[in-house]
């Protein structure tokens, strides 16, 4: 059945737009119909194999294909350059690679002439040191041609360069890859599309070039009369094979617009790895809880090798950081805190922060980031979409110079035990976001890293394939031998997962601890709210605390402390006690106040009551307990909290 693209509404052109367009057309088609028109198609092999034609068309390839080289060799580094580094004077570089695109092709001429030419700065110099004469010899008309043709592969490539994200070259060399291969094995084959097209380009614009050639190379058979030259003087003499070849020429262009498709104006499916979580074809598995731990049945090894870390962080971070080898880090804090720039300083990636390092008894403070041992699995994995799994996976282990085989054998071994071994052939837009995610770790652990950074491991999944991963993840974790930092905004990650909370806040620790310590007594309200905990600042006075902000409270403790200190009261949502009348009897502290909001958290209900003499309490219970008391939103209730369910933590 031949399906059809529905029409969408409204998609009509209108009037006054599509008679313009069609005429602007017919504007570019008619001369095209012309050529093709006035074409002797009886004498058009006899026209094309003319000798002279075929030297042109020789001389036209071998000057096109060497402008091609020589823009490849001197425009890549341009592209990256402008892409990639910020440097002075960049907008008046970027002016200048895009100015022969818009100068008249002779006053280019005229301008290589004077420059490159016998009495040019240049062309003495040429000369005399090596004996080369630019003008009226075939390096001439390939030096006009790159001129023009150039900027074509700069701008096409430094834009693909630009919509490609760092971080792919970043975890490249956090897996132990030199900038050089970083270059060669990640970057070129990530924007391959980009660099075709503009090779392409560059080639079609150098095959057609004709003014700068004629003006600075002459018009010599043989030695500098391409195609576009010789149409030019066949018009005058013999204006029907004028035609033919300039058929040919046409047929050409069209031929590299036609393998082009839309890559040139960005629609070309750039190398970007897909969503997290599509599938991709009707083969794939989805990423269903069963599915992921049923193959989660690799035995770990031991660590063979221990590392611990030692960190003092100076710059936009201010802290000293110290784990013993094994140690799971969650490191939490609000948005902007400074979580991110700890791993990259820690990754030696950011000018912002800087981390004295040492890793067991090493100092990898001086290393280049591909050097310290030091792996880094950013957000979404950044898997490198040209590589299958397996390919991903022997990333590190080639880097860092294991011979292809050993490498593979490796990796498999690595997606094995994190239970995707079976899929080692896949690329990763073929992977859900759990895979992907393994696949990521089990790259990251194939690289033998001392320390491992996991900047929000999980926050791409959904919440049951989260929790699986999840359980994974602390599974594999308990056979590495270094130190793991992994970044979370969720409450039951850094709890679950970690041996070790550290709490940023403007970029300093304001707490590093373990969690059952961060749970009991959190040291900011943030860190409270985070892990689902009231807290309320405020001043202790003799028998609790008084609360700061508008509300007069007071809050009655078990355990006072000294009287003055600034402090936290920290009560669980479990110990809020919700009525709705005045309890009489045992809570100390009770306020009247609304339900806000109710939201399920797992079998039990959540609630915020909003009151006029207390800040907003979280309070958690039961369906049941919900349904007796009739609650819903708006509802007025008594909130009542025991003194000895009231902690006060100092700050
Ligand atoms: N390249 C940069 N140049 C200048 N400031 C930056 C740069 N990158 C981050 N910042 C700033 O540094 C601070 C810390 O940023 P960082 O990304 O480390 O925070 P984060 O804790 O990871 O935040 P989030 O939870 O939102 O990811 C923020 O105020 C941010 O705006």
């Amino acid at each position: 059945m031949k399906l059809t693209r529905p029409r969408s509404p409204g998609r009509r052109a209108p009037l006054p737009l599509a008679v313009p367009a069609v005429l602007a057309i017919a504007f570019l088609l008619l001369p095209l119909v012309g050529i093709l028109a006035r074409t002797p198609w009886s004498d058009l092999v006899g026209n094309l194999t003319d000798p002279a034609v075929l030297t042109a068309l020789r001389l036209s390839l071998l000057v096109s294909f060497s402008a091609l080289g020589l823009s490849l060799l001197l425009g890549v580094p341009l592209a990256w350059l402008l892409a990639r580094v910020d440097f002075p004077g960049k907008t008046l570089v970027r002016s200048l690679v895009l100015l022969p695109m818009v100068l008249p092709p002779t006053v280019g001429g005229v301008a290589l002439l004077l420059g490159f030419g016998r009495r040019g700065l240049l062309g003495p110099w040429l000369e005399s040191w090596f004996g080369i004469t630019l003008p009226f010899h075939t390096s001439g008309a390939i030096v006009a041609a790159t001129f023009v043709a150039m900027p074509f592969l700069v701008i096409s490539l430094e834009g693909t360069l630009a919509g490609m994200h760092p971080r792919y070259e970043e975890t490249a060399a956090s897996l132990g890859a030199n900038p050089i291969r970083v270059f060669f094995t990640v970057t070129v084959p990530m924007v391959a599309p980009g660099l075709a097209a503009g090779a392409a380009l560059t080639w079609a614009r150098a095959l057609g070039e004709f003014g700068a050639t004629i003006t600075f190379a002459g018009n010599l058979p043989g030695v500098t009369q391409t195609l576009p030259l010789q149409v030019y003087l066949l018009l005058q003499d013999s204006p029907e094979a004028a035609t033919s070849v300039s058929l040919l020429l046409l047929a050409i262009a069209m031929a590299v617009l036609i393998a082009l498709r839309g890559r040139w104006t960005g629609n070309n499916g750039r190398a970007t790895s897909r969503r997290r979580g599509s599938a991709a074809s009707p083969a794939d598995e989805p990423a269903t809880a069963v599915g992921l731990d049923e193959v989660d049945t690799e035995p770990l090894p031991a660590p063979t090798e221990l590392w611990s870390l030692h960190a003092q962080v100076t710059g936009f971070n201010r802290l000293d950081l110290d784990a013993a080898p094994g140690t799971t880090v969650a490191v939490v804090g609000p948005n902007g805190s400074g979580k991110t720039t700890l791993l990259r300083a820690l990754l030696g990636l950011t000018p912002r922060s800087r981390a004295v390092t040492r890793l067991g008894e090493d100092d990898v403070t001086g290393l280049p980031p591909h050097r310290r041992g030091v792996s880094w699995v950013p957000q979404d994995g950044a898997l490198f979409p040209h590589l299958t799994a397996l390919g991903n996976t022997a990333f590190g282990p080639r880097a860092q110079g294991h011979p292809r085989a050993r490498a593979k054998a490796d990796a498999q071994q690595w997606l094995d035990r994190l239970g995707v071994g079976h899929l080692a052939h896949r690329k990763p837009g073929q992977l859900s976001g759990g895979q992907a995610q393994r696949v990521a770790l089990a790259r990251a652990l194939a690289a033998r890293p001392r320390l491992l950074l996991l900047d929000e491991p999980l926050a791409a999944l959904d919440q049951t394939t989260r929790a699986h991963v999840r359980h994974t993840l602390r599974h594999h974790l308990t056979g590495f031998g270094g130190v793991c930092l992994i970044v979370t905004h969720d409450p039951v990650e850094a709890v679950s997962l970690a041996d070790q909370v550290l709490v940023l806040q403007d970029g300093s620790a304001l707490q590093y601890a373990p969690p059952a310590e961060i749970t009991r007594t959190p040291r900011s309200p943030w860190v409270a709210r985070m892990l689902g905990r009231n807290a309320w600042p405020g001043t202790a006075t003799a028998d609790g605390l008084a609360l700061d902000g508008a509300h007069p409270t007071r809050l009655t403790a078990a355990e006072p402390l000294p009287l003055g200190t600034q402090a936290l009261a920290v009560v669980s949502p479990e110990a809020v006690s919700v009525h709705r009348e005045q309890p009489t009897g045992s809570p100390r502290n009770q306020w009247p106040g609304r339900i806000a909001e109710i939201t399920p958290v797992g079998s039990r209900l959540r609630l915020v009551i909003t009151s006029d003499q207390a800040p907003d309490i979280v309070a958690e219970i039961t369906p049941q307990s919900a349904a007796d008391l009739g609650l819903t939103e708006g509802t007025p209730v008594w909130a009542g909290i025991k003194a000895t369910e009231t902690t006060l933590v100092p700050v």
